[in-house]
């Protein structure tokens, strides 16, 4: 039997460099896991699989792990392990894929977590390196904000759905209901109707994908991404809109248009209301009948579509892949539960989230806007209008933040409106995260 005698000076920190456990088996203790890229890794002189036989001349037989890390944590200065070293010692092959969170992961929260110190917490939206997937449980990763840390234990794939599924399960029905349609918004972006957003009015809205306000709780945790350089050549990314109704999302988009008309662009809806004496096709919207619209419906020609005082209205996919194939920015703004119809790779949606800013500024800016109430009337912003912003500004960021490339606090219109330049600039010029299966379709 040969022992090897391993000295590393890890301080108290070895449970951030490795995990242990007790084999099943044998009850020996043995190396669980090894932090990748944390000191034990470094060293290069422990693996997964080692066997535990001291820990500063303290034989750990017949102690529990727990026990063993308890002599780490009360150890001083170097710690010297003696183990028995794993028979086969295949350096185990770190894949390095990037993924975007689905949802949030607190490992302190969680109590089936191999070690909680070593954990790597996060929330959707946070692109995560996915470093080690040798463990079928516990992965490791560590954030692409910070390649420079060591990772930390994530669940897999198929260990966080389990738990989402479980989280759901055990909560209360009413708050996990999804979004009915009558409390959704609707309004096709190039509008001439005043069709208002708010709850309070009476129309329906649909997307592409009716299931999609329980997303996350049906989808994968992780998808996967790349990061992708849009060429000069390529079509210009969608840049979608989605924020609570009265927030600026209108506002903004006519701000782009008035300071770039040539560039920006918002596609003219379909409806099948009657045309009125000043309008004409193809210019406030595309008037068809109520045959067409449907069967547009059904062909999955919308990306957002909705019922208002008995007729429909609807967001063409081909409306908008017209004018980007024009070399326009095609901005429109959709419903929160349209996000996931306009994930495409031929569209590539950036979505921005327009946020209310805080409730005194809120006050200040809007003190000479109006609303656009049921009947048509311009009203002065209201204190329950705000809450009512707010309220579901919170909302939408719980359940979709994860789709959001970005976040843009409407304050000041002016300074708003330059900060929207600048991240359609970035989000059209420089390299983002996308997607991986935008870019598989591609090719
Ligand atoms: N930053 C701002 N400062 C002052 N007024 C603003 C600002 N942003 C928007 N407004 C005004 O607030 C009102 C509501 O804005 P807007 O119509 O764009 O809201 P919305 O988010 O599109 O919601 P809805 O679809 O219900 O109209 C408008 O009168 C608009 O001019």
């Amino acid at each position: 039997m040969s022992f090897a005698s391993v000295s590393l000076t890890l301080y108290k920190y070895f449970y951030k460099g490795a995990t242990i456990k007790r084999h099943e088996i044998t009850g020996d203790i043995i190396v669980a896991r090894v932090i990748h890229g944390g000191l034990a890794d470094r060293s290069g002189l422990l693996y997964a699989g080692d066997k535990l036989v001291e820990v500063n001349g303290v034989p750990v037989d017949g102690l529990e792990p727990e026990q063993v890390i308890q002599i780490l944590v009360h150890s001083e200065g170097t710690i010297v392990f003696k183990l028995i070293p794993i028979g086969d010692r295949t350096v185990s092959s770190h894949t390095m894929l990037f993924v975007r969170a689905m949802a949030d992961y607190w490992p302190q929260q969680d109590p089936t977590i191999p070690c909680a110190d070593a954990g790597l917490p996060f929330k959707r939206g946070e692109i995560l390196q996915i470093v080690d997937q040798s463990d079928s449980m516990w992965w490791q990763a560590r954030k692409a904000s910070d390649l420079s840390r060591c990772a930390g234990l994530i669940p897999s794939n198929h260990l966080l759905k389990r738990k989402q599924r479980e989280f759901w399960w055990s909560q209360p029905f009413m708050s996990l209901s999804c979004i009915k349609a009558s409390q959704c918004k609707y309004l096709p972006v190039h509008h001439t109707d005043n069709i208002r957003k708010s709850h309070s009015t009476q129309y329906s809205c649909y997307s592409r994908c009716p299931s999609s306000s329980c997303y996350h709780t049906l989808t994968a945790p992780y998808e996967e991404v790349v990061r992708y350089q849009r060429r000069p050549c390529d079509r210009h990314r969608l840049i979608v809109l989605v924020g609570p109704s009265g927030v600026g999302v209108n506002e903004l988009r006519k701000q782009l248009i008035k300071l770039n008309p040539s560039i920006f662009h918002s596609p003219v809806p379909h409806t099948t209301r009657p045309k009125k004496s000043y309008e004409e096709n193809g210019r406030e919207y595309f008037f068809v009948p109520k045959e067409t619209f449907e069967s547009m419906i059904y062909t999955h020609s919308f990306l957002e579509y909705g019922e208002y005082k008995g007729h429909m209205y609807g967001t063409n996919a081909d409306t908008v892949k017209e004018a980007m194939d024009a070399g326009k920015i095609c901005i429109i703004d959709l419903e929160t539960q349209g996000i996931m119809g306009s994930r495409t790779h031929e569209l590539k949606p950036y979505v921005i989230f327009i946020k209310p800013p805080s409730r005194n500024c809120m006050r200040q800016t809007r003190r000479n806007a109006s609303v656009i109430t049921d009947y048509y009337v311009n009203q002065k912003f209201k204190e329950e209008d705000f809450q009512e912003i707010e309220e579901s500004a919170r909302k939408m960021e719980e359940q979709f933040s994860q789709f959001f490339d970005q976040v843009l606090v409407n304050d000041d219109l002016q300074s708003a409106t330059v900060q929207l330049l600048s991240t359609i600039r970035r989000a059209q010029d420089e390299p983002q995260w996308i997607p991986a299966a935008w870019i598989c379709s591609d090719s």
